[in-house]
């Protein structure tokens, strides 16, 4: 492994990397490619077997992939033997006494009554009330929390939690371990995990994903532009939006999940193959 120093210009050039055919210098470093002044001029070994000279780059980055990669251990731990979920997501603002946090509350009774577990970001809001309703209904209820830098710890209503350090390893959790996704009104962290899981679909990194927007009037606005001016544009195809499904009711969102998830049983293997 090697880590790459970013020298300043008046430095001379780097002596490391192997020349190409074109004469130029370039160094892989398993995806990446360095070329010109990214070209580190010593190599890891070299600097590992200096005993003199700054260290500090042996105690920082390389110990993050460690704790990255215990992040994803603890999460498949933790995660693996959950059978079948659905994450539910939604802003961490919605209060109790708004409509959308008992829709949430009966999509998460709903899936839990047709078997599945529910799984949301463990803070408060949408997340609270979605695990509400699957712990009230006897159902698993899951949080996969996130550190903040403004601690709001799990909602009381969680009942297998994991936090996470990083965005990126918990959202593989989301995908990983449910077999669809609601999506009630949220901001940025919803959209988000939204647009992620849309990708995901769109690309075939997964299949047969199911997508539940609740509230045609909170997502209509955004339908529209989808609509109009992305599909106008020709960045994304009309049939692309056939990926979701807007609705009220919350048993509509639970019959949506529920009728993809039993068409994903019966399709061919390779339909049911997930990059996650
Ligand atoms: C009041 C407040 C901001 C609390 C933050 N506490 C949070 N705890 C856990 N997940 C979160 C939190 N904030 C955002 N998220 C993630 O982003 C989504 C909600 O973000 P937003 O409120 O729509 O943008 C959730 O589905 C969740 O996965």
């Amino acid at each position: 492994m090697t880590t790459v120093s970013h020298r300043a210009p008046q430095e001379p050039p780097p002596e490391g990397g192997k020349e190409t055919s074109g004469g130029r210098r370039e160094h892989r470093k398993g995806p990446v490619l360095l070329r010109g002044g990214q070209v580190p001029r010593e190599t890891t070994d070299q600097r590992l077997l200096e005993s003199a000279g700054d260290a500090d780059w042996v105690h920082s980055d390389p110990w993050r992939v460690l704790r990255i990669q215990a992040e994803f251990v603890e999460g498949f731990g933790a995660l693996a033997e959950v059978g079948r979920a659905v994450s539910v997501f939604g802003s961490a603002r919605t209060k109790a006494d708004d409509p959308y946090y008992a829709k949430a509350e009966a999509v998460a009774r709903g899936l839990v009554g047709e078997g599945y577990a529910v799984i949301t970001g463990g803070g408060p809001g949408i997340m609270e009330a979605a695990n509400k309703g699957a712990s009230e209904a006897g159902g698993v209820s899951i949080g996969l929390g996130i550190e903040l830098p403004f601690e709001q710890g799990m909602n009381p209503y969680v009942e297998l939690g994991v936090n996470f350090r990083y965005f990126f390893a918990r959202k593989t959790m989301f995908v990983k371990y449910s077999q669809g996704f609601v999506v009630l009104p949220g901001g940025f962290g919803t959209f988000d995990e939204l647009f992620e899981s849309l990708t995901l679909v769109q690309t075939r990194k997964v299949t047969q994903f199911p997508i539940v927007l609740v509230g045609r009037e909170y997502w209509s606005g955004l339908l529209d532009w989808l609509r109009t001016t992305v599909a106008d544009h020709g960045t994304i195809s009309t049939h692309d939006l056939d990926l979701l499904h807007v609705v009220d009711d919350p048993e509509e969102a639970v019959r949506i999940v529920v009728t993809a998830d039993a068409e994903l049983a019966t399709a061919s293997p390779e339909a049911q193959s997930s990059a996650t």
